[in-house]
């Protein structure tokens, strides 16, 4: 950005070595960091923290931050191939860029960031991406992605970690009769149930992505979520038996958080003819209970 003056109300620190923005308003109070372009906390006004992040993690640039809004991309897991490295892509790994900062009368604040690193891989040209933060009494997060000089299969995601008083209680209802693989147990295949609870370790991969609602009873709170342009809704826990593999996830937390993902990715990649730019969008709306 510009060396123009931040609005009232935003600031930018230091974390670790990544460049972190942190907004207060009367609408919400929100952190990103430029270090993977990832939103760290989300809190409207009336509500408490939205968002799960790991006491572990490190927001050291060029590593990924535990929790938040991750953003994959431009491919999800291993990819189509089975075999990119690193796992989810290099959007979560890279270096963003501040474009815009603005602060609305009614305190939402609107965010916009550039990829400022890109990186070659091949088959994976990417000419830039842009995200959009608006955060106010909703979150929505926008995704931009445009293709370079070659065609670009694209998968990308918001890995959004949403903290719950307690995974075993927390249901998410939209996904009924909606086909799914499940990535936990040998990619056998089902329909969602007209509410999905959690009792084991938990990797599906819908091939949908409709409006959601993820209720957490013992936060007496709902959150809406609404995907646009996206093909594929992630959902994931490693669970009790699952947690320690993972080294930034405290093993005591993992009752505090569920990924809920709005993709497009793992057959439901986006073909995007070069120059060409898709936007991935995810939206988030809290209710009390
Ligand atoms: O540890 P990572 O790379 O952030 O991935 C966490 C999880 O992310 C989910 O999206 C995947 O479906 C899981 O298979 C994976 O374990």
């Amino acid at each position: 950005m510009t060396s123009r003056p931040l609005p009232d109300g935003v600031t930018l620190s230091e974390r670790e070595g990544a460049t972190v923005l942190s907004a207060r308003t009367h609408a919400c109070a929100l952190d990103l960091s430029l270090s993977g372009g990832h939103v760290t906390s989300w809190i409207p006004n009336g509500h408490d923290e939205t968002l799960w992040l790991s006491p572990l993690t490190t927001f050291t640039p060029g590593h990924h931050i535990r929790g938040g809004v991750p953003l994959i991309g431009p491919w999800f897991g291993r990819g189509n191939s089975g075999t990119e490295e690193p796992q989810h892509g290099w959007f979560r790994r890279a270096q963003w860029k501040l474009a815009s900062v603005e602060v609305t009368p009614d305190g939402t604040i609107n965010v916009s960031l550039d990829l400022a690193e890109i990186r070659n891989y091949p088959g994976f040209e990417v000419e830039a991406a842009r995200l959009h933060v608006r955060a106010g009494a909703t979150l929505e997060l926008s995704l931009d992605v445009t293709a370079g000089g070659t065609p670009l299969d694209l998968e990308a995601a918001f890995h959004t970690y949403f903290l719950v008083s307690d995974v075993r209680e927390t249901t998410v209802g939209g996904l009924e009769n909606v086909p799914y693989t499940d990535a936990a147990r040998s990619r056998t295949a089902g329909l969602g149930p007209s509410v999905l609870r959690f009792c084991a370790p938990t990797d599906l991969v819908f091939e949908a992505a409709p409006p959601l609602v993820l209720s957490d009873p013992g936060a007496a709170r709902r959150i809406v979520i609404d995907q646009y342009h996206a093909s594929r809704t992630v959902v994931w826990t490693p669970w009790q038996s699952d947690v320690a593999a993972t080294a930034d996830i405290p093993d005591s937390e993992w009752t505090r958080f569920v990924c809920v993902e709005t993709a497009v990715s793992e057959g439901g990649t986006v073909h995007l003819a070069p120059g060409t730019t898709h936007t991935l969008t995810a939206r988030y709306t809290l209710e009390h209970s």
